[in-house]
Order: C-alpha cells, then structure tokens, then sequence
C-alpha cells in the first residue's frame, strides 16, 4: 500500500500549487471553491473529508456533462469531471481494498472527461493497474493460441458466397507511389496483404491477453445487434465482464466494445499496433490518425453507413464480411433523412427490403473476407457494411 500511495505521489504535482484551475466564466465559483477545498484535503491527507467533496464535483459535473447533445457539452466542464475522478481516486487508493473501485473512477474520467495535468488520469491508472494486475487470475491461459479459439462460437447466419466480379481487388505491399496513383487519387477499395506481419497484435491477441492487459479496464459497449435497431443502447463495464458475458457466453445477446478510442485509452495495447506507412500520403499529422478498437463476438453488424475520413480497416483477430458502395451508389443506398442518421443507409444490406427500397437492386458493390493480418482501404465517404464471422478483433485507422 506505502507503494503504491508513493508512486502515485511521483506523478501527482509535488504541491498544492501546482493544481490551479483556470477556468473561463462557464465554471462558476461555487465549484471553483469545491475544486480547491478537494485539492488542498488531499495535499493536507484529508482523505475523508475529500471524498465527499469529490463526490460533489463528480455529481455537479455529471449533470452538465449529461444535459444537452455530447458535442455541446463544454470542454472545461469535462475537466471539472477529471478533476473530481482524480481526487477521488485517489483518495480510494489510500483507502485498504477499494483499488478496483479507484481504478473504475479513473475510467470514468478517462472516458468521459477531459485531458488534466497533462493526462495524469492515464498516468494513475497505469500504476493502479499494475498493483491490481488484473489478468492474474486467468493468466497463462491459452496464451499460445490466437484467440482462445476453442471457445470460437461460429455465426448463426452463413458466411456469404462471394461474386468473381464483384471482389475487392488485393496486392501485396504496394509501393507508396503505387498505392497513390491506382487508389488513394481515384479512391478506389483496395486489400492490403503483407504489411501487418510484424505487428505484435497479429500473435498476441489471446482472450487471455487482453484480459491480463485490459481486464479491469471500464470500456464502452454497444448492447444490440445495430445500432439502428430500436432496443440498441451503450453502456459501461470492465473489459473482463464484456468478454465473460458477450464473448464467452452470449446468452445476453449481441455486445459490441465499437469504435473506441482503446488505445489511448491502454497505452500499453498500442505498442501492439502499428500506423501503416500509407498514412504519410495523407496531410494531417500522425497524432491526428483516430484509431479505434472493434472487438466483439462472431454476428455483430456495423450497418451500412459512411466516415468522413479515409480508413485503414486492419483485421488482428478473426474474419468480417464486409460490403462496400461507391459515393456515387448514394441514392440508391436510401441514406436515412435524420441528421444524426444521414450518414446510415436504411437498407438491411443482406435481407432487403426491395419493395422499400427497389434502386438498391441496382446499386453495384464490392466484398471480400477481411481475414487476420489483412487492411482493407476504404475510401472517404464510401459505404460500407460490416458483418463479423468469427469473435473478431479490428482496429480502424481513420486518416486524411
Ligand atoms: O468493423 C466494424 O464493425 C465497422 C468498422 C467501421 O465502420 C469503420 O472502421 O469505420
Ligand atoms: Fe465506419
């Protein structure tokens, strides 16, 4: 315990002083003063009297972080929520067998909040999590096999029987100039063979794994088969309840850990990656590249949909069927007249309803099996389906 409370102490500021809150006029004084008093119990080893002061900031900033749409929610409120994470959990770290529970807190901030002191959330929460070590009890357990593949449940609904004439074309590492001049300039889909084979992911990504890595980890999980479907919600739970309840067993139906920012999330996971060389031809810089964790049971759908940036869909674990149509496909692919849905097809790309929806008859496509090791270049603002075969593991580079 003397432990951990030192390590934690090394990357908090050494005093007081450095914990100021400059914020605007949104963060009213009020909260200011709860801020303060927080911070100075903790530097004073107040820690009783500092969790029900964090408490009130937590509650205070969840309601703002909670009212109106998420991209309207203010960044220094965000902040707020942080800094009632931070002290929280740390004050719980103090406190003997409510390590789990301090780690959970910190998650919270990692998730919903906004970056403090320089991200100090993911700095506490590393050295929690090695004095957890949270994949202990499941250790060793098939560490040699791709992805506990025993326990592999195979999709109810077939594997698709792929047209000669519609699949996606594949190389193999394509030279930079190559892949520009045939397929980033024209935007054309292209499979990528050859360039993940030294990607630790592609031999590491046990169950075993990820449990040992990320087991005790909160993460956000989409509850429904899609996300058009009108029982589909998201919640929160550890990496280690995901994978007992929608991996292992799925008697709860479908859970889907989609499009999260992981590996910001778990450094550590990110070792395991790597950003493909591609990129570069793009404008932005590196540490504009979003890169998210897709990791779910075999019959998880991503509706057909399109992104605003080009994407590098890398498969480490397992298989996706994937549908692909061309902006050009647009009216034939019925977007949904929703804002919030407008980028959505409201097709069932693989049950039609052509009565409904007659042009998308028409509408050409392009498919494959995005298998282990793969990269499957779409295209800014291309349509594409996506149906996982097996419990499949995908990371998605959206670059520009
Ligand atoms: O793999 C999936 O389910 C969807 C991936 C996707 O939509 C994306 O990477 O943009
Ligand atoms: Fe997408």
């Amino acid at each position: 315990m003397n432990s951990l409370w030192s390590e934690v102490k090394e990357v908090l500021p050494r005093t007081r002083e450095g914990i100021q809150f400059d914020f605007g006029e949104t963060v009213n004084n009020s909260v200011i003063y709860l801020l303060q008093q927080a911070r100075d119990l903790l530097y004073e080893e107040g820690e009783d009297v500092c969790l029900p002061v964090s408490d009130m900031i937590i509650d205070f900033s969840w309601e703002r972080l909670n009212s109106g749409t998420w991209r309207d929610v203010d960044k220094e409120w965000r902040q707020v929520y942080s800094y009632g994470c931070l002290f929280k959990a740390v004050c719980l770290c103090r406190k003997e067998g409510a390590l789990e529970e301090a780690m959970r807190i910190c998650d919270m901030g990692l998730l919903m909040g906004a970056s403090i002191l320089d991200n100090v959330l993911l700095r506490v929460v590393r050295i929690f999590q090695n004095h957890l070590a949270c994949g202990k009890r499941i250790a060793g357990e098939g560490a040699d096999d791709g992805c506990n593949r025993k326990k592999m449940k195979c999709d109810p609904l077939p594997v698709p029987l792929l047209k000669c004439e519609s699949l996606i074309p594949q190389l193999h590492r394509p030279s930079l100039e190559h892949f520009k001049e045939n397929y980033l300039i024209p935007q054309q889909p292209v499979l990528l063979n050859g360039i993940t084979g030294h990607w630790p992911c592609m031999k590491k990504w046990s169950l075993a794994y990820i449990r040992e890595v990320a087991g005790c980890r909160m993460v956000p999980v989409e509850l429904g088969s899609r996300y058009t479907d009108e029982e589909w919600s998201q919640t929160l739970m550890t990496v280690n309840e995901f994978i007992d309840k929608y991996i292992e067993d799925q008697q709860s139906g479908v859970g889907y850990l989609a499009q999260h920012q992981l590996f910001d999330q778990i450094p550590e996971l990110k070792q395991d990656i790597c950003i493909p060389d591609y990129c570069c031809l793009g404008e932005e810089d590196e540490e504009d590249i979003t890169i998210n964790a897709w990791f779910g049971p075999a019959g998880t759908i991503s509706p057909l949909h399109q992104d605003p940036q080009q994407n590098f869909l890398t498969q480490a674990v397992g298989k996706k069927y994937i549908r692909l149509y061309s902006p050009g496909e647009t009216e034939n692919v019925y977007p949904h007249e929703t804002h919030i849905l407008h980028n959505t097809s409201q097709v069932d790309v693989e049950i039609p309803d052509l009565e409904k929806f007659p042009k998308f008859a028409e509408a050409t496509y392009k498919e494959c099996i995005l298998t282990p090791g793969q990269v499957l270049f779409i295209p800014v603002k291309y349509w594409h389906y996506v149906r996982a075969l097996d419990v499949s593991f995908s990371v998605s580079f959206w670059w520009s």
